[in-house]
């Protein structure tokens, strides 16, 4: 009822137009000038949009996407989150109006497991923009900021999904900026892992370019995972992981899992990117063929026998698509396999593959086959841009890719394809082993023949530009190896990686005079091993950071081949003080996901009632809490602590724990956490932030007011209100003031490094 194809309902376009007309975004885009005759032209003739759908498919290309979102699904507080955006919490945010009109209530997409994706009929700019919204907008800001959502289209979730990472798997994301994939492959590798322990295998989030890495490292730093490693290298020419020292026998990791999320036109965007509207045109496609083919090419060498390696991209364009798959498959002879992953995504509603499409020329002209490319456009299209022929079809089996159109179900263009590696690349140095065991019984000859060098076994030292020189078309790699009956070469010395600048990542050694307090003052645990512990600058430890072990291990191997940007969880900030002569370094908020199970000191146990006056106060005596909590805050010298509720036969709400970084001052206690943890917790707590400051804003005001009637302001109590602590959060943090300020000093302020 009051719903339209795609499911919006009755009201979307109206909201749409009303947030559309007069915005600057929506000024130069209104839905009038979203059209494109060559697009229309060029998708229309490919005909796998059916002719009753086409002006569906192309009018709801004109409308702006709605907003979605998932829910992270290892952290152990995902299912209170969700029973929230189920229940009252959720229809408390959306109970207003636009328009006179009610905000529709989330949806869940049908697709994604575990109830985890939702959707909502709100375009991002009415979100962003209409007061009414503001409420959502605040709840989706701080839980994405602390990673217990992450807002993404809902077709670029499918890739993640469709690799099926387990804990174990060392996994490759190839063109992985700005992150949003990434963050779904670090969160699966989690939440596979046995409860309890830290996930074996990897995550390498690897982009080209440089500046777009460090967009990774917040999207990465919100998961808070020491499993993932940031690294930029050119994807065409990714180099070998080592996994040994031995430089006369080396040894070079192959992945279980690798995510080729190509470079695109991004035609299948236009519902966000307006501006592909006016920049597209036929040959972009084309342009881009050929380094989607060698990403892929390179990412099927990395990947192990047996691996996975999903290829997407966000354009609809076969010669993007189907082109780059069937050109992986004709070279691999059979060694890769398209797999049919339809009941990954029950209700997902996609067309299969095409294997058969049609080239455009710039000016629109079709171009039936590569035979009939005119000559002076010759270099413009690769011959494998083309569809296979009649034979290669049957065994391509291209139907098994998948298309998602955005009228389906009101979404973003995409196409995906998954492709298993059921044996060696031919070329590969395994495959000519493998042949030549059985062949020089048989042909000598030919045996001699594939002693030659490997393209997959290409020189692991060589530079990108070096490797660039070595390489023919189409992405077949050749390098000229020894002549068969010379000596091999001897192992080259590791070249410095050009023009990286990143400070080192140094880890700390046993006799560090820097670790045994900080592992005595919290009780670490063993398996929080010191050599798991980093830092970045030879001048200061500043901050400590925690990688896994399988993190540790990559690192040992590879730092002069690998551009590393980014790794590990910061645990540790130094805040000297002089209450805490036994240890210079507090925990940190982002490190208790981790390493929460390993401190056995500093923890203080609270209720609820008083989690959430310690969470909304600035530094609330101790005295203003439990006696329960009294007591144990009196049993502990100051310093870093730990806050953290547990549910119980007497408070059994929330079903989750909520843990936070604090201190424990002289007579007070304070809470270390951003606004959007401090938010967040408080959701889970069934409060509200911003309500509670309101209200306690009033109350003192209220009480102020009464003090000035009588003439008896108290000076010293607004002097400790303008001189509340400089944390490196307060800028995001709306704390409700308390009586009095206790502990100022006590913490090294300027110490303190950002923890949001
Ligand atoms: C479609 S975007 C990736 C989106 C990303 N996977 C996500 O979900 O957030 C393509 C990325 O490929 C990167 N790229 C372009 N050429 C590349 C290459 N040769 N090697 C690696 N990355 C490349 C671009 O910088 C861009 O960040």
């Amino acid at each position: 009822m009051g719903k339209r194809k795609g499911g919006k309902d009755k009201h979307y376009y109206k909201r749409e137009k009303k947030f559309n007309r007069g915005s600057k975004v929506g000024e130069a885009y209104d839905l009038g000038k979203r059209d494109n005759e060559l697009f229309a032209k060029f998708y229309k003739g490919q005909g796998f949009v059916p002719e009753d759908e086409w002006n569906n498919f192309y009018e709801t290309l004109k409308t702006t996407l709605p907003v979605t979102f998932r829910i992270t699904g290892y952290k152990s507080q995902s299912e209170e989150l969700l029973k929230n955006i189920k229940g009252k919490f959720f229809s408390n945010l959306l109970d207003e109006k636009v328009d006179g009109e009610a905000l529709p209530p989330p949806k869940q997409l049908p697709w994604y497991p575990n109830e985890l994706g939702w959707q909502l009929d709100l375009s991002r700019k009415v979100v962003r923009s209409s007061e009414q919204c503001s409420k959502l907008h605040d709840f989706l800001v701080a839980e994405t900021e602390c990673g217990s959502i992450s807002r993404q289209e809902a077709v670029s979730m499918i890739p993640p999904l469709v690799l099926d990472v387990q804990s174990h798997h060392k996994v490759l994301d190839m063109c992985a900026a700005p992150g949003s994939k990434t963050a779904q492959l670090i969160e699966y590798l989690h939440s596979t892992a046995p409860a309890g322990e830290l996930p074996t295998g990897y995550v390498i989030a690897n982009d080209t370019d440089n500046k777009r890495c460090y967009l990774m490292v917040h999207q990465v730093k919100r998961l808070q995972s020491p499993c993932c490693v940031i690294v930029n290298h050119d994807g065409t020419f990714f180099p070998k992981i080592r996994t040994n020292s031995d430089e006369s026998n080396p040894e070079y990791q192959l992945f279980d899992r690798i995510l080729c999320d190509v470079p695109c036109s991004g035609d299948g965007t236009m519902r966000k990117n307006f501006d592909v509207w006016n920049k597209w045109h036929p040959l972009q496609g084309a342009n881009l063929h050929g380094l989607q083919c060698k990403i892929l090419r390179r990412g099927c060498q990395l990947l192990a026998v047996g691996g996975r390696i999903v290829y997407s991209t966000c354009s609809l364009n076969p010669e993007e698509d189907e082109a780059v798959i069937a050109e992986m498959l004709r070279t691999s002879e059979g060694a890769m396999e398209l797999v049919d992953v339809k009941d990954m995504l029950p209700g997902l509603k996609f067309t299969k593959g095409v294997s058969t499409w049609k080239v455009m020329t710039r000016a629109g002209e079709w171009i039936e086959s590569a035979s009939e490319i005119p000559a002076p456009m010759q270099t413009q299209f690769k011959h494998t841009i083309f569809p296979p022929k009649p034979e290669e079809v049957e065994t391509f089996h291209l139907d098994r890719c998948m298309r998602i159109l955005p009228h389906h179900q009101d979404t973003g263009g995409f196409f995906v394809a998954v492709l298993q590696k059921v044996t060696h690349l031919p070329g590969s140095k395994e495959a000519k082993s493998e042949a030549t065991a059985t062949q020089t019984s048989e042909d000598p000859n030919k045996a001699e023949e594939s002693k030659k060098e490997s393209t997959e076994n290409q020189d692991e030292t060589a530079t990108e530009e070096q490797q660039a020189n070595s390489e023919t078309n189409n992405g077949r790699e050749k390098r000229k190896g020894p002549a068969s009956g010379e000596e091999p070469r001897p192992p080259k010395k590791p070249k410095k990686l050009h023009g990286y600048k990143e400070d080192p990542f140094l880890f700390m050694e046993e006799t560090d005079p820097a670790w045994k307090p900080i592992q005595s003052f919290f009780g670490l645990t063993e398996s929080c091993a010191v050599n798991q512990i980093l830092f970045r600058s030879m001048q200061g430890k500043r901050s400590l950071y925690f990688v896994s072990k399988a993190v540790r291990e990559l690192t040992r191997f590879n730092e002069d081949r690998i551009r590393f940007i980014n790794m590990g969880v910061k645990a540790f900030s130094r805040s000297p003080s002089p209450l805490v002569p036994e240890c210079d370094f507090r925990i940190t908020q982002e490190c208790l996901g981790t390493l929460l199970n390993n401190i056995t000191k500093r923890k203080v146990y609270i209720s609820k009632q008083d989690a959430i006056i310690v969470i909304s106060q600035e530094n609330p005596f101790i005295g203003k809490l439990s006696e329960e909590s009294q007591a144990q805050l009196h049993a502990m010298t100051p310093g870093s602590c730990v806050f953290l509720f547990t549910p119980s036969e007497k408070e059994p709400s929330p079903n989750c724990e909520v843990c936070f970084c604090g201190w424990r001052g002289k007579n007070s206690v304070r809470c270390f956490g951003s606004r959007s943890e401090r938010a967040h917790a408080l959701m889970l707590l069934g409060e509200d932030l911003k309500e509670i400051n309101k209200k306690v804003e009033a109350e003192r005001k209220a009480k102020l007011l009464a003090l000035e009637a009588q003439g008896d302001v108290d000076k010293e109590l607004k002097e400790d209100n303008d001189s509340m602590p400089v944390d490196d959060n307060d800028e995001q943090i709306d704390f409700v003031e308390s009586d009095k300020v206790d502990g100022v000093d006590e913490v090294n302020m300027d110490e303190v490094e950002s923890t949001v």
